[in-house]
């Protein structure tokens, strides 16, 4: 290996900061300012600052250049071209405007000429004038630059970078000349000793003196190129967006930020299409040890991403995903080619030839077949191409033949942190598992730093997205959508803004609410909404409420999992539980609109749950936040055999017969009981034991048996003139109620016994609701204020009944008893992925 030439001893260069500033980020003069300032020498240091052209420039050249060959009218363009320039020079040089706008000039004057020149060139000749066209850009961007730094005056020499990096194009692309390079330098900077530079991105020359440019957004390979040849100790390529992302943001909302990558790191990620990092930019730092930064330059004050030689731990092995749109498998198969040497180099001389790059392959160890993924449009050639390298053994039968399959892409998941540790690939196809994701081949090499995977184009969305929640994400990461904000549903946001940051740090429990409904109006949330607030988005600007659309907006791909939690009295709403669960939603209610309604309609939502592998939790629609029906489980579960449940069931009569002595009229306690949120929306669903009713049958269906609403025999206490009154009306006539209820406390006390609403379900069935008169000393007498009281006589518990007593109604105790359950899906999502994050 030659020996690195020395820069001159002149050289004034320590502590080198190279920035690097692309187009959109000198879009104009304002930009080029801002720039400018960003790029100020740290004190005693120096800096050298890369320029690509301003935006849009390179593509007005392109055009331009495609004009003049083709014999056009290019001068509107270049003039168009000369304009900007000048209008932004303007804005820049203050007073030395005359010499900026002279050195810009001389460059319009030499695009003038090439682009005259075009027209008439021969085909060689052309390329090297064109290559020279296209770097104008850059060329006037550097005076620009150089003038908003305050130009030699204040330090700064200004390097056509065709003067010093000498390039040749190879086969793996655009290689430097370094030996070359570095002599250049060193005589460019004994004509140019300023400690501080300006130097254009893209362009280059040929070893034998041509212009040359390094490719489609070249000049952060540029940047790099040159860090290594000026000796920089560190990097910053400043962009618009805050640094290297976990994954394409337009296609995850949820990518973050990596605040640090090691090179090997950026290189997979690079060649993976992630759009911050050009391929090869890399390599001339790795070389050297020198960090980069891809910083925004809209947002100095963030840290962007640090790329070195250590990167960093993170929480996830992955670092980033990416996918490599339109590509195609070849497939070569054949029982022939089992054992036999040159199989493999046969097919990718093959491709070779016919200039097809391979992006992943994979061969089974039975060596039956082997495949590669190619660009698409390579594709067929590629075929052709290993058809005509194997026809003797495809005629001979050795070898079926090769298969195209087209529509694919190719999803990738980069990170050091995937080396030697377990469970990684788990992770991966678990996620895209769950997306209901077909992977059609799968690579990873033994350095262990990538796994590719090639999927179905149509899936590469959602397979990113459920990949990247696998890593980046808590498998207790939830989105959930909120039904009725009512006297329930409002104390549930409440208690969910109480807690949720707490449940995210202490046990991984993401919950993000996304979407709430009202009967009327609905807001769905690409972001998560704020719970307190979330009720206040209900008003008459919010969309009209569509079940559909508010699912189809939980059910994100790019969250792991999905809940509705429905705070409805609706049996519209229950009536969507069904294609809820069935499409991986899971479903959390008070309402029992679903558990006590139509039976063929119940077993339906069952079966969806085992089809969704989803779950339904309703606990709360007995007993409100009393563990009524998880009892009743565990029981079952654990083999007792029930005989009967008693006892009292709503909360809301505990509370009338525990308040009405008579002082009183009733109507007024049913006022009360409604206003403290205790009631159903309809208290009349209360009052006529229908509540009652259907919490009896829905724990007659938790204990196996059939039964329905139509099953239970049902004392009202509405008298037969109000009920099917509008409920206005109704509360209107509630003192109609008075007489007949002052008159059967009348008669229970002329016994020495008081009123209780009682509910009783028997092991055969029978089940009746109603109110009854008791004996002070029955346990119904010792309850206080909503409780409920329930009694699972059992073969365990036959001569002393389980007892669950407590508060049975009230918007704060069922918000609670639907959270439990919201937080018991949650835990067990985390178990069943068995990780959490610290
Ligand atoms: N209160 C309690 O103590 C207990 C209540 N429950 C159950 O909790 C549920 C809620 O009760 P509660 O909060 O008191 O009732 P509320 O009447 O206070 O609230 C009901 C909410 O549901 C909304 N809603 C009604 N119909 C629909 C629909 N078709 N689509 C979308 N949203 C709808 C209402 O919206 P809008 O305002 O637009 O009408 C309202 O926001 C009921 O099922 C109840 O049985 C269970 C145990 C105890
Ligand atoms: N209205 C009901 C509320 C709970 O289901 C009751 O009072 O029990």
């Amino acid at each position: 290996m030659s020996a690195v030439p020395s820069l001159p001893q002149s050289n004034p260069l320590s502590r080198l900061q190279l920035h690097k500033f692309g187009g959109t980020s000198l879009a104009d003069a304002g930009r080029i300012a801002a720039a400018a300032r960003l790029a100020a020498p740290l004190a005693g240091g120096a800096s050298v600052v890369v320029v690509s052209a301003m935006r849009g420039v390179t593509d007005a050249l392109v055009a331009l250049a495609a004009v003049a060959r083709g014999g056009g009218d290019w001068t509107p363009g270049w003039r168009a071209l000369q304009a900007r320039h000048h209008e932004a020079a303007h804005a820049i040089a203050g007073t030395d405007t005359g010499t900026l706008i002279a050195r810009l000039d001389a460059e319009a004057a030499a695009l003038h000429a090439d682009l005259g020149a075009l027209a008439f060139a021969t085909e060689d000749a052309a390329l090297r004038l064109s290559e020279r066209i296209w770097g104008h850009g850059e060329l006037c961007s550097a005076w620009l630059m150089h003038a908003a730094l305050g130009g030699e005056p204040a330090g700064w020499a200004r390097l056509d970078a065709r003067d010093v990096l000498v390039v040749h194009g190879s086969e793996i692309g655009m290689h430097v000349d370094r030996e070359a390079s570095l002599k250049c330098l060193a005589g460019w900077r004994a004509r140019h000793p300023q400690a501080h530079v300006v130097a254009t991105g893209f362009v280059a020359r040929t070893p034998d003196g041509h212009a040359t440019t390094l490719g489609r957004n070249g000049s952060d390979h540029s940047a790099t190129l040159l860090a290594d040849l000026f000796d920089a100790d560190a990097v910053t390529i400043w962009t618009d967006v805050d640094g290297v992302l976990s994954a394409d943001p337009r296609l995850v909302p949820d990518a973050v930020c990596l605040s640090a990558l090691s090179y090997a790191e950026a290189c997979e990620l690079a060649y993976f299409g992630a759009k911050v990092l050009h391929p090869r930019t890399i390599a001339p730092l790795q070389a050297r040890g020198i960090p980069l930064s891809i910083r925004n330059a809209l947002a100095p004050s963030t840290r962007g991403t640090r790329i070195d030689a250590q990167g960093e731990t993170a929480r996830s092995p992955v670092k980033g995903l990416s996918i490599v749109d339109d590509m195609a498998v070849l497939e070569l198969t054949g029982s022939g080619m089992a054992g036999v040497p040159g199989v493999a180099e046969t097919l990718f001389a093959a491709l070779h030839a016919a200039g097809v790059s391979v992006t992943m392959i994979s061969q089974g160890s039975s060596e039956h077949s082997i495949c590669c993924v190619v660009r698409a449009p390579e594709a067929a050639r590629g075929r052709a191409a290993i058809e005509d390298a194997f026809a003797d053994a495809i005629a001979g039968g050795q070898v079926e033949g090769v298969r195209l399959e087209t529509g694919l892409c190719v999803l990738a998941a980069v990170g050091d942190g995937m080396v030697g540790s377990q469970g990684v690939a788990a992770r991966l196809f678990d996620g895209l598992a769950q997306a209901r994701v077909n992977i059609r081949a799968i690579a990873q090499g033994a350095s262990e730093r990538n796994i590719s995977v090639a999927i179905a184009q149509d899936d590469a969305t959602r397979a990113l997205r459920a990949a990247h929640a696998a890593f980046w994400l808590s498998p207790q990461t939830v989105s959930v959508g909120v039904i009725g904000p009512g006297n329930v549903g409002r104390a549930l946001l409440a208690q969910l803004s109480e807690v949720i940051p707490a449940l995210r740090a202490r046990a991984g429990v993401d919950l993000r609410l996304r979407a709430i409904a009202s009967s009327r109006r609905m807001h769905l949330g690409d972001a998560a909404l704020d719970p307190d607030t979330a009720g206040a988005l209900l008003g008459d600007h919010a969309d009209a409420c569509d079940l559909d659309a508010f699912a189809a907006h939980v059910r994100a791909d790019h969250l792991p999992h999905a809940m509705i939690v429905d705070c409805s009295a609706s049996d519209a709403v229950a009536a969507k539980y069904e294609d809820w669960l069935a499409a991986g939603i899971h479903v959390v209610t008070p309402n029992k609109h679903a558990g006590s309604g139509d039976w063929t309609r119940y077993a339906r939502i069952v079966e969806a749950r085992v089809t969704g592998h989803s779950r339904f939790m309703y606990e709360a629609t007995v007993g409100a936040g009393l563990p009524v029906i998880v009892t009743l489980r565990n029981l079952l579960d654990t083999g007792d055999t029930l005989q009967a449940i008693d006892g009292m069931l709503s909360g809301t009569l505990a509370w009338l017969f525990n308040s009405f002595d008579g002082s009183r009229p009733f109507s007024d306690l049913v006022r009360e009981a409604r206003a403290l949120g205790y009631t159903e929306p309809d208290p009349r669903d209360d009052l006529s034991g229908l509540d009652v009713a259907r919490k009896l049958v829905i724990l007659a269906r938790e204990a196996g048996r059939p039964l329905s609403l139509a099953d239970v025999a049902v004392e009202s206490l509405v008298p037969e003139a109000l009920r099917e009154l509008p409920l206005d009306e109704f509360l209107q006539r509630l003192s109609e109620l008075d007489t007949p209820m002052q008159a059967r406390l009348d008669a229970a006390r002329a016994q020495g016994r008081g009123l209780r609403h009682i509910a009783r379900l028997e092991a055969g069935g029978d089940a009746s609701v109603g109110v009854r008169a008791l004996p002070a000393d029955h346990a119904c007498m010792h309850t206080r204020l909503t409780d409920n009281l329930v009694q699972f006589t059992t073969a365990r518990y036959a001569e002393n009944p389980l007892v669950v007593q407590g508060p049975g109604a009230g918007p704060q105790v069922t918000a609670a008893g639907v959270f439990g359950d919201v937080l018991a899906i949650a835990h067990a999502l985390g178990a069943r992925t068995g990780w959490r994050h610290a």
